[in-house]
């Protein structure tokens, strides 16, 4: 007897087919019963790669955030792939609607006894359990996880909340163990690779990119290289960029090639542009300078051309001074910054410095089918103190691309680190792991919102109802998007009128804060011109709106009573405390100078009941 036929109805595909380098979605063989456990295992490793494929949809968009993917499918065990998959979403970016709750809405009432293939365990820094509550209220018997989540504060939390409703969750590597899952697993990893490898080893993850001819060159005897590979290798190179937090280049780069290193061509996140140059003898004019296309630090050695500098400050370009220029240093300050990944785009000679620090962690190596020659010419990664084969570095989970006539090879230097063997058990929930500083038990710092306390963050998802100046009522999707349009608020001027909107409108809380900076930048004129000394009331105004709509927010910020908030931004020295303390830390201030306004009324109210007794 054949099975019988796929009784679920087939969605339309929501979304458009994967990014190339995700890994290939495969068509599932219908399987006969007989062959259940092989074959159960084999769609829920099929199931979990789509997972992973739909989470990467996301990529370069949801820093600092996860990405997070969906897919919500019937159990019959019988017919293709795509009949069963009834739900899919992503996390767009934080703050928008969880891939588990959009998921949950496409499929209806179709998720009733489905499974939903999660590659990443849901993680609320801010105590909002959308994720879970959607999977439970869908209705869904089963979810199976690729991953628990890699922060300490949250992994384990939404697997327990889960079981605890009576879902079974089955984790890989846990609860399902065969070789079937291995692919799966590490598409689950590779998507949320930055995230790992910033968990594990404290710096962001690093990729090297360099475009070199057939002979091993990446330019010419004279430094000329545009261009080495082709146009379509060149619009990966955007793609790429999109994906990251910065683009590293060295002094170099800047004098030969005078880039201007945007994600041009492709929608979405610009990553800041990053300079390393111990001299600082760079071009008086440059592209980089132009910081209305995109952002731009120059990482310097202490000391070196101060006039330069302040030029440089002038136009906008922020210059950060280190002890000793490296790239492991500048890599740290990176992770302190809150990138999850960064690009490095230079030559030989800083590439081979990278390398060395042990900072690159995967390498994409376009190869264009020229012939350049040249004893001088530039190669892409100089001297690294080897002198027999059996020392270079072997690449781990190499991948192959003809990207027209060139090649795409890439490849980890480093493996792909898997947190899982530090889980403790699986049930076990870990104590919470506040961010308390080792030297002042007393200073609670917040950052980044998935931090324990990073519900304190502006731009944690946390929408407000206002009032405008005419007193009408207006919802702003989070504290950061009210800031930013506060800018141009009132400001008679139709220009300034449609920014308000833009960042009103703004998909996340990092858009709208680009936007408003970018903004400010390209029409001074238009910011309201009481701004600087109206900045702190209107933050005020937004952050008590905040803290008293939603409850257990006023229980976070009333726990942390007699400790010092420190908003542990190590770049914003006016809203944050800075990298050394150097920093007016605001922000902390204002939640510190609201929690003794909410104290004082809670006292008020207990003495008022007790005089009332
Ligand atoms: N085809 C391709 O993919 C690419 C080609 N190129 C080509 O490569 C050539 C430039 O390569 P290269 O000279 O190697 O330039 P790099 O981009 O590697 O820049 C080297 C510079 O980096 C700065 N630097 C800062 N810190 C360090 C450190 N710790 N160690 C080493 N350098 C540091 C120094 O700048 P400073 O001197 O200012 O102090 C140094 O001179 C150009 O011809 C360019 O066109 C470049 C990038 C990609
Ligand atoms: N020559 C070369 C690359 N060079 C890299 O790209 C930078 C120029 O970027 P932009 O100014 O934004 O177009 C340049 O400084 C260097 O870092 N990249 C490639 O993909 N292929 C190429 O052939």
């Amino acid at each position: 007897m054949p099975p019988p036929p796929v009784a679920a109805p087939a969605p339309a595909a929501p979304y458009p087919l994967p990014l190339r380098l995700a890994p290939v979605r495969r068509r599932l063989p219908a399987v006969p019963r007989a062959v259940s456990v092989a074959a159960s295992h084999a769609h829920d490793a099929a199931f979990l790669r789509r997972a992973a494929d739909v989470a990467d949809r996301s990529a370069g968009l949801t820093c600092p955030h996860p990405n997070f993917g969906c897919v919500i499918a019937r159990p019959e065990p019988y017919g293709p792939e795509e009949a069963r998959v009834v739900g899919e979403g992503f996390l767009y970016a934080q703050g928008t609607r969880c891939a588990e709750l959009l998921a949950a809405e496409e499929a209806g009432e179709r998720a009733r006894g489905a499974t939903a293939y999660l590659n990443l365990e849901p993680g609320d820094c801010y105590g909002d359990s959308t994720a879970v509550s959607s999977l439970v209220q869908s209705g869904i018997t089963r979810v199976v996880v690729g991953l628990r989540h890699p922060l300490k504060h949250l992994r384990g939390k939404a697997i327990q909340s889960l079981r605890s409703e009576g879902i079974q969750v089955d984790i890989v590597g846990e609860d399902l163990q065969s070789k079937l899952f291995k692919e799966a697993f590490t598409s689950c990893l590779i998507v949320n690779a930055p995230l790992l490898y910033r968990a594990a080893f404290r710096v962001p993850f690093s990729v090297l990119k360099y475009a070199m001819t057939a002979d091993g060159k990446i330019a010419a005897s004279s430094g000329h290289a545009s261009w080495v590979s082709g146009r379509a290798s060149r619009g990966r190179v955007f793609e790429l960029r999109g994906r990251s937090d910065a683009v590293i280049v060295g002094g170099n780069t800047v004098r030969r090639d005078d880039p201007r290193l945007t994600a041009r061509h492709v929608k979405g996140h610009v990553p800041v542009r990053i300079v390393m140059s111990q001299t600082c003898n760079l071009p008086e004019e440059a592209n980089l300078w132009n910081v209305h296309e995109a952002y731009t630090i120059v990482a310097t050695q202490r000391g070196a051309r101060r006039d330069f500098q302040k030029k440089l400050a002038m136009k906008g370009v922020e210059v950060v001074e280190f002890d000793m220029l490296n790239p492991r240093d500048v890599m740290s300050y990176c992770y302190d910054r809150g990138y999850l990944s960064v690009l490095w785009e230079c030559g030989g000679t800083l590439s081979a410095a990278a390398i060395s620090a042990r900072v690159i962690h995967k390498v994409y190596a376009f190869c264009a089918p020229k012939i350049i020659g040249g004893v001088t010419a530039p190669t892409p990664v100089g001297d690294l103190g080897m002198n027999q084969m059996t020392q270079a570095i072997d690449l781990i989970d190499v991948s192959y691309e003809q990207i027209d006539r060139d090649m795409l090879m890439s490849g980890f230097i480093q493996p792909i680190p898997d947190l899982s063997p530090v889980i403790p058990s699986a049930d076990e929930i870990p104590s919470d792991d506040p961010e308390v500083s080792p030297y002042e038990t007393n200073i609670i710092s917040f950052y980044k919102t998935w931090d324990t306390f990073g519900a304190f963050s502006n731009f944690s998802p946390h929408p407000i109802d206002i009032p405008d100046e005419k007193g009408d009522c207006l919802s702003w999707p989070t504290v950061e998007h009210y800031y930013q349009a506060h800018k141009f608020v009132g400001v008679d001027n139709p220009q300034a009128r449609d920014i308000v909107q833009e960042i009103k409108q703004a998909r996340s809380p990092e858009e709208a804060a680009r936007i408003g900076r970018t903004r400010q930048r390209e029409f001074p004129e238009l910011i309201r011109p009481d701004w600087e000394s109206m900045k702190i009331d209107v933050m005020y105004r937004a952050l008590k709106c905040k803290f008293s709509t939603y409850a257990r927010l006023t229980e976070m910020l009333l726990s942390t009573a007699g400790s010092v908030l420190v908003e542990a931004s190590p770049h914003d020295l006016f809203w944050g405390g800075g990298r050394e303390g150097e920093g007016l830390n605001y922000l902390g201030r204002l939640l510190m100078q609201l929690r003794s306004e909410i104290l004082g009324t809670v006292r008020i109210g207990v003495e008022a009941r007790g005089q009332e007794a």
